[in-house]
């Protein structure tokens, strides 16, 4: 075919515009791009091997060769991996397919300073090359063509590139880019072997180089090191997680976590392990610090990479974790597993199953050994870190244990000096991770009945007594009242809200601790609990208020006594209010409110319902039981007022006005209030 000039999909060429234009704060990252994507195109050719060994051709040795060219001011990462056809070529390096690196450019602000960091998190693959190239060159022959069906692709990173078929005996690809002045200093072997061994050391296909070799200058003038054609292998050349433990350093394995997450700040904690007994594999995962950007989106494929054998099968294994701990990232390598496994054959595997209980037991054990170091509340502890309790090792697992023998693949042993600094920046660890994924993590509740109490025991919320969410339930049940038998709580949109509520009154007023629940998953996480460690969790809101042996004889004479006298008046107040209340009834729940809502026992709270209806989900109708303070003046005077009706209503609307809801009809009670001003 002839030559053809092709231009880039639009958000290529605005994606190229900013990799070329935005100050590129790490410029040496496309080395490691390139590289992967080499080995990437390795792992995909030994994967349509499996069942088409032809594909081999007659070099089965895969491997990725980085030489450049001094004179000519070009460097070039070749591969033998798959390659790409001329359409191929076209498609996968004219538009961009993935839809993270789409939603990422959706989040371009168009501030360049700002967007250059994005990109730095982000990491754009092939297209990196224009950071320090204005022309890149890729010739490719897909495996299984024949040399004729080569193809050449050239840009100068602008708005099109030209494609054209070409004769290459060698299967699979080189690229090869032609430096800008910048690009320079990439043309030499110990600057490139420095960038390989710093990003590239754990792939685990071999990375090779020319060797070079002193050479004198001719009268003695000075000698130089010049390249010869001997070829060596600059990289470990073997996959990070079959290592043993002890000979990986915390910078191999930070950096690994970046090459898998693309996330440019190191992960909060790792755990590597070979498990053995039952169903073999190596794991290791990973606990992010950062959420990405699309955490909710409900297409987003969370899991593990897999490897059987270390041959590469998938990425976003979903099957190896439930979806509450997507936000985690590693890699599984399993020993059993058939090569040719498929997603729907992963989801029926026992040993998927097995793989599946194993790094969800791990992931939580991790989550305790944060939580475990972080420290509770900052004002209290200042002075009490105790570096000692600081163990880096997680208390092995008893039902793990059981199933399977789990060896750590070695451990570590960390100066003293080290262990306080690690730990000095463990203690803030679990609160970082909370912030970020707490949400996710209360998604388990609904979906891992197996680990309930584990995950409650990891939960932190805010609570009357601390505005930061760091109250376990376990802290709540240490400070809980003589006498008190449920753990208290409510559910707000805010926690402004959820701290000035009515509902609170009689609690604040005898010093019980409430927990606040602002997040919007709480509500529907919460059905699912309906205990911690044998205490009974109570919403506030919901059901009448029992304080149970936390109300003395005497308030509950008065209570009584009251809900009495006042019998009359609630049969009117029902009545006015027979369309809008479920019930009318005294409470002792409130101190300085005349009313408050609250729903039956195991309703829906009418928060949720308003959150439903808001997202256009249908929700029950909720008819909320007023709740009247017999002690409040204006509950006093209703009675016999010749406002009675209107004053119920505002009764009404004032109590849901103070949980953050509207009233029905908004203009009607602005002008029953107005009457009674004028
Ligand atoms: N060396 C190569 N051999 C074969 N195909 C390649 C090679 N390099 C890139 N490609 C193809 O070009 C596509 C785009 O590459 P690019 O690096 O931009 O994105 P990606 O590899 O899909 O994503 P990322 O690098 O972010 O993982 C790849 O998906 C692959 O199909």
């Amino acid at each position: 075919m002839t030559k053809q000039t092709l231009s880039f999909q639009a958000e290529v060429a605005q994606l190229l515009h900013l990799v070329t234009h935005a100050l590129y704060s790490n410029p040496e990252i496309f080395l490691r791009e390139l590289i992967s994507n080499a080995s990437d195109a390795c792992d995909k050719l030994r994967f349509e091997a499996l069942n088409d060994g032809k594909l081999y051709e007659d070099a089965p040795d895969l491997q990725v060769r980085v030489s450049f060219d001094k004179a000519a001011k070009t460097l070039t990462i070749t591969d033998n991996g798959i390659g790409l056809s001329e359409a191929e070529a076209i498609a996968n390096l004219g538009t961009i397919a993935k839809s993270g690196t789409k939603e990422f450019m959706g989040k371009l602000s168009g501030d360049q300073k700002v967007d250059a960091q994005l990109i730095g998190q982000f990491g754009v693959g092939f297209y990196s090359g224009f950071i320090v190239a204005d022309k890149i060159t890729v010739e490719s022959r897909r495996a299984g063509l024949p040399a004729d069906q080569g193809v050449r692709w050239v840009s100068g990173g602008t708005g099109d590139f030209e494609v054209e078929t070409i004769n290459r005996p060698l299967r699979g690809t080189s690229v090869t880019l032609h430096l800008r002045p910048e690009g320079e200093e990439y043309l030499n072997t110990w600057k490139l072997k420095s960038i390989i061994g710093k990003y590239s050391d754990h792939i685990s296909l071999p990375i090779l180089m020319r060797k070079e070799e002193w050479k004198e200058g001719e009268d003695n003038k000075g000698g130089d090191m010049v390249l010869t054609d001997e070829w060596e292998t600059v990289n470990k050349a073997t996959a990070l997680w079959s290592r043993p433990k002890k000979d990986i350093t915390a910078e191999e394995y930070a950096e690994f976590y970046k090459q898998i997450s693309y996330d440019h700040e190191a992960p909060l904690a790792h755990s590597h392990n070979r498990v053995e007994g039952g169903t073999e594999y190596t794991q290791l995962l990973y606990i992010p610090g950062k959420a990405p950007m699309d955490l909710w989106n409900r297409d987003k494929k969370g899991g593990l990479k897999l490897y059987v054998k270390r041959v590469f099968i998938m990425d976003d294994a979903e099957a190896l974790l439930p979806s509450y701990l997507r936000f985690v990232k590693g890699v599984v390598d399993s020993a059993d597993l058939p090569l040719n496994v498929s997603r729907e054959l992963l989801q029926e595997s026992r040993d998927v199953r097995a793989i599946r209980d194993g790094n969800t037991r791990r992931v939580l054990s991790m989550l305790e050994d944060l939580a475990k170091k972080q420290k509770t509340a900052p004002e209290s502890q200042e002075g009490k870190i105790d570096v000692g309790s600081g163990d880096a090792v997680p208390a092995p697992e008893p039902t793990e244990a059981l199933s399977a023998e789990v060896t750590d693949v070695v451990d570590k042993t960390a100066t003293a000096a080290d262990a306080a600094a690690q730990f000095a920046d463990e203690s803030d660890k679990y609160a970082r991770f909370y912030a970020e994924f707490g949400s996710v993590l209360k998604e388990g509740l609904g979906e891992d009945f197996a680990n309930r109490e584990r995950l409650a025991k990891l939960l932190r919320f805010a609570s009357t007594q601390s505005d930061a969410v760091t109250v376990s339930f376990a802290d709540y049940k240490s400070r809980m009242k003589e006498g008190q038998e449920a753990i208290y709580y409510i559910t707000a949109d805010s926690l402004a809200a959820a701290k000035n509520s009515p509902q609170l009154e009689v609690f604040k007023k005898k010093g019980i601790e409430v927990l606040l629940m602002t997040d919007r998953v709480d509500e529907w996480a919460l059905n699912y609990l309906n205990e911690f460690d044998g205490t009974p969790l109570q919403s506030v809101a919901k059901g009448a208020v029992d304080l149970g042996k936390l109300q003395d004889e005497e308030e509950k004479k008065a209570a009584e006594e009251a809900a009495e006298t006042f019998k009359p008046l609630l049969a009117k107040l029902k009545e006015a209010l027979k369309d809008k209340a479920e019930d009318v009834r005294v409470t002792t729940r409130l101190v300085d409110s005349p009313a408050c809502l609250v729903v039956q026992d195991h309703g829906m709270s009418t928060q949720l319902a308003r959150m439903l209806k808001q997202a256009g989900q249908s929700a029950p109708e909720v008819k909320p039981v007023l709740e009247v303070n017999a002690e409040h003046p204006l509950v006093k005077k209703l009675d016999g007022s010749v406002h009675f009706h209107d004053l119920a209503h505002i009764l009404f609307d004032q109590a849901l006005l103070a949980e953050g809801g509207l009233p029905d009809d908004p203009a009607a009670y602005v002008r029953r209030v107005n009457a009674l001003l004028a």
